[in-house]
C-alpha cells in the first residue's frame, strides 16, 4: 500500500495526495497547534505551507521524520499509547515519534524547517521526472515493485549497497507485503536488483543511535524484527524467492517461510552470526534444523558455514537451481504459467500448510527478536560492527 498517492501532474506539479488512510503528514493539514508557537513560528508555519508544493514525494521516511518532528514540535514528547502490531502505518508513525524522545519542542521545530528546506532544493534540482521514475510505484524508495501476469514483484532497489536492508527498507517491505497481501495477483515474488540478492541487515543500522540511545535502539529494533518476520509467517499467498546472486544474513534465514526458493548458479547462502556476535532470526533457529537436519543446520547458523547454490538445494533450502545464463528466463517463464492456476485453490493449499505452524512460528519469532536485543548491546557484536566499518575505512 503507497503511503501517499500522487494524485497528478498540474502546471509541471505532482500534487501529493492520502490514500486510504496515510501517514497523513500533519504538514499536509495545515493544522499548527497553539503550542508550536515560538521563535521560529513563521519559519515553522512556511515549512508546514513549503511541503504541500513539493514537486517530489519525498518517500516514506522522511514523509515518517516530518511527521516526528511536527508532533514533537506541536505536542512535545510522544504521549499516545503504541497502536497494536497490525497497525503498520500508525505504528510507524508512533516509533517515529516515540524515537525522538525528549528532543525540546524548539529543536524539534528548528529540524523540521531544516529538512524542508532540503527537500525543496532537491525537488528544485530534480524537477525533470525521468520516464524509468514513473514505472516505480509511488510511496516506495528503496524497493521497486511491479505487477504483472498476476504476479506481483517486490526488488529490493539498493544495487550499489548489495540491497543491504536498512530500517525503511524492513518497513517498506512490510508494507509492500500487506499491499501484495490485498492485490489481484495471485503469487509475490522477493528479488534483487544488481548482482546480489541481498548481503542482509545494513551495518550502518547499529550506528544511526536516537537521542535514546543504544539500548532505545535495540529495543525498537527488535520490535521492528519481530514485526517484519511475523509479516513472512502470516502472507497469504504463494510467496517466491527469485534468488539472483549472493544471499546473506536475514536475506537467508527468513528463506525458510517462502513457499518457493529459485536459485541462480551464481547464488551463496551466509549466515555469519556467530561472527557478528549475533543469533539466528527469521525463524531459522527452527525452519533451518526442520528443513536441512539438525548437523548441517548447525554448521550454518552456528559456524557460519557459506552454501553453494548446488549445496542449498542438497539441504533442501533452495527449491531449484538455474544456470545465471537463462536464470530470468527460466525462473520468469515457470512463474507466469503457476501464476495462471487458480487463485483459491493455492491460497488455500497454502494454508493448509501452513497455518499449523503459525503460532509456533510467531512465538519462535518473538524470542529470536527478544534475545538478539540483547545481543546487540554485547561487546562481541559491537566490536563486529566496528571491525567492518573499519576495514571499510582502510580500503
Ligand atoms: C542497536 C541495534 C540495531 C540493530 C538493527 C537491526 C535491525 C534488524 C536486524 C535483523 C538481523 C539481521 C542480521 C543479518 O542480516 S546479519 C548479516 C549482516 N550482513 C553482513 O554482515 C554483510 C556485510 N557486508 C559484507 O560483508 C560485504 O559488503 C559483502 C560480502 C556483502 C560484499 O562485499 P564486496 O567486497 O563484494 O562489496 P563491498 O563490501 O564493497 O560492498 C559494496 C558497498 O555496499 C556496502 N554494504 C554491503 N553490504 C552491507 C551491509 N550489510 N551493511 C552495510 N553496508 C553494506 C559496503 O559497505 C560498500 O559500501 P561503500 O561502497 O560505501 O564502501
Amino acid at each position: 500500500m503507497a503511503l501517499v498517492g500522487v494524485s497528478g501532474r498540474r502546471a509541471g506539479c505532482y500534487c501529493l495526495r492520502a490514500v486510504r488512510s496515510p501517514l497523513q503528514v500533519p504538514a499536509l493539514q495545515l493544522h499548527i497547534s497553539k503550542t508550536a508557537m515560538g521563535a521560529c513560528q513563521k519559519d515553522f508555519e512556511s515549512a508546514v505551507n513549503q511541503v504541500k508544493l513539493l514537486k517530489k514525494d519525498p518517500g516514506n521516511e522522511v514523509k515518517l521524520k516530518l511527521y516526528a518532528l511536527y508532533k514533537q514540535a506541536t505536542e512535545g514528547a510522544c504521549n499516545t499509547p503504541k497502536p497494536g502490531l497490525f497497525d503498520l502505518i500508525n505504528k510507524a508513525k508512533w516509533d517515529a515519534w516515540n524515537a525522538l524522545g525528549n528532543l525540546p519542542k524548539e529543536t524539534a521545530r528548528q529540524n523540521y524547517v531544516d529538512l524542508v528546506s532540503g527537500l525543496r532544493s532537491s525537488s528544485d534540482s530534480s524537477s525533470q521526472v525521468k520516464p524509468e521514475a514513473d514505472k516505480k510505484r509511488a510511496g516506495y524508495d528503496t524497493l521497486v515493485i511491479t505487477s504483472e501476469d498476476c504476479i506481483t514483484k517486490i526488488m529490493l532497489n539498493r544495487p550499489a549497497k548489495k540491497n543491504a536492508l536498512t530500517t525503511q527498507m524492513y518497513r517498506e517491505i512490510m508494507l509492500a507485503l500487506e499491499a501484495a497481501s490485498k492485490d489481484d495477483s495471485t503469487i509475490t515474488v522477493f528479488t534483487g536488483n544488481g548482482d546480489y540478492y541481498s548481503s542482509g541487515n545494513d551495518l550502518t543500522n547499529f550506528t544511526d543511535i536516537p537521542p535514546g540511545g543504544i539500548e532505545e535502539k535495540a529495543k525498537n529494533s527488535a520490535i521492528l524484527l519481530r514485526d517484519f518476520v511475523d509479516c513472512f509467517i502470516d502472507f497469504p499467498k504463494p510467496l517466491v524467492a527469485v534468488v539472483n546472486g549472493p544471499a546473506v544474513g536475514i536475506s537467508v534465514t527468513i528463506l525458510g517461510l517462502f513457499d518457493l526458493v529459485y536459485a541462480s548458479d551464481r547464488a551463496t547462502f551466509h549466515t555469519p552470526f556467530s561472527h557478528l556476535g549475533q543469533t539466528p532470526e527469521g525463524c531459522s533457529s527452527y525452519t533451518f534444523p526442520k528443513i536441512m537436519g539438525p548437523a548441517k543446520a548447525v554448521e550454518m547458523l552456528i559456524f557460519g558455514k557459506k552454501l553453494t547454490a548446488g549445496e542449498a538445494y542438497a539441504q533442501g533450502l533452495v527449491t531449484e537451481v538455474f544456470p545465471d545464463s537463462t536464470f530470468q528466463k527460466e525462473v520468469w517463464t515457470r512463474l507466469k504459467a503457476y501464476s495462471k492456476l487458480p487463485q483459491n485453490a493455492m491460497h488455500i493449499s497454502k494454508q493448509i500448510i501452513r497455518n499449523h505452524e503459525k503460532e509456533k512460528l510467531h512465538a519462535i519469532n518473538a524470542e529470536e527478536s527478544r534475545i538478539l536485543q540483547e545481543r546487540w548491546l554485547s561487546d562481541e557484536c559491537m566490536n563486529a560492527v566496528m571491525d567492518f566499518f573499519s576495514r571499510k575505512a582502510k580500503l
